[in-house]
């Protein structure tokens, strides 16, 4: 089972690579690991599971945080409101691939936090508002969505991971909380 220990921290090398296509049919090994990833989500959402494992909450993992260097990544969006337990967003995407996106950007009006990242770093993380996706699924079937607002601000978080990129690499050095016209910013 995935706990924090398994979760590899911002130093590692791995963290700076651009990781690797997964091959397609999907191995057992990598739809394995797909599961795992999921499940870890699951547990860090779950208010006695995350406290009984000392697990951070996450709504995304990418395997380089895990220091296997696939381009892999599980997602899992609450709904936010108790009446409605369906996820807005719950996927193990291969192969993930970002197809076309939106003119308009989007921020987390809060910023971004990384499981990788044991620090707060303050400032906007602009990134498209809208997504067209391309991605293989746990079923080994070529799925091609649209995401928008937090689902795709989340897609794209764990994306960078499989280029090597961290969140607070898109913060604006001289002003972190600096705005172009237009930009979205999503509370
Ligand atoms: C510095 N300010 C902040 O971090 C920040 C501060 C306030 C609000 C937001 C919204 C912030 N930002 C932010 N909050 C989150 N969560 C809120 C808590 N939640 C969660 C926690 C516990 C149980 C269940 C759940 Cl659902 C898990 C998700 N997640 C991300 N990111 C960036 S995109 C990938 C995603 C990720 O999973 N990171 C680990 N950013
Ligand atoms: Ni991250």
């Amino acid at each position: 089972m995935i706990t924090m220990d398994t979760i590899i921290r911002e130093g590692n090398p791995t963290l700076r690579e651009v990781a690797k296509e997964v091959s397609v049919p999907l191995s057992d090994e990598d739809i394995k690991l797909g599961e795992e990833m999921m499940e870890f989500l699951h547990n860090s959402q779950d208010p006695v599971k995350a406290e009984e494992l000392g697990l951070r909450g996450g709504v995304g993992l990418a395997a380089p945080q895990l220091d296997i260097s696939k381009r892999i990544i599980a997602v899992h969006v609450p709904s936010g409101d108790l009446e409605n337990p369906e996820p807005t967003l719950s996927a193990v995407m291969y192969n993930p691939k970002i197809l076309s996106h939106s003119v308009q950007d989007a921020c987390l009006g809060e910023g971004e936090g990384c499981l990788s990242v044991d620090r707060e770093v303050p400032g906007y993380v602009v990134r498209h508002n809208k997504i067209t996706l391309s991605y293989v699924d746990a079923a080994g079937v070529k799925q091609k969505i649209r995401l928008k607002n937090y689902e795709a601000i989340v897609v794209q978080h764990e994306i960078d991971h499989l280029n090597g990129v961290m969140f607070y690499d898109h913060i604006n050095q001289e002003n972190p909380y600096a705005l172009k016209d237009g930009v979205l910013v999503i509370e």
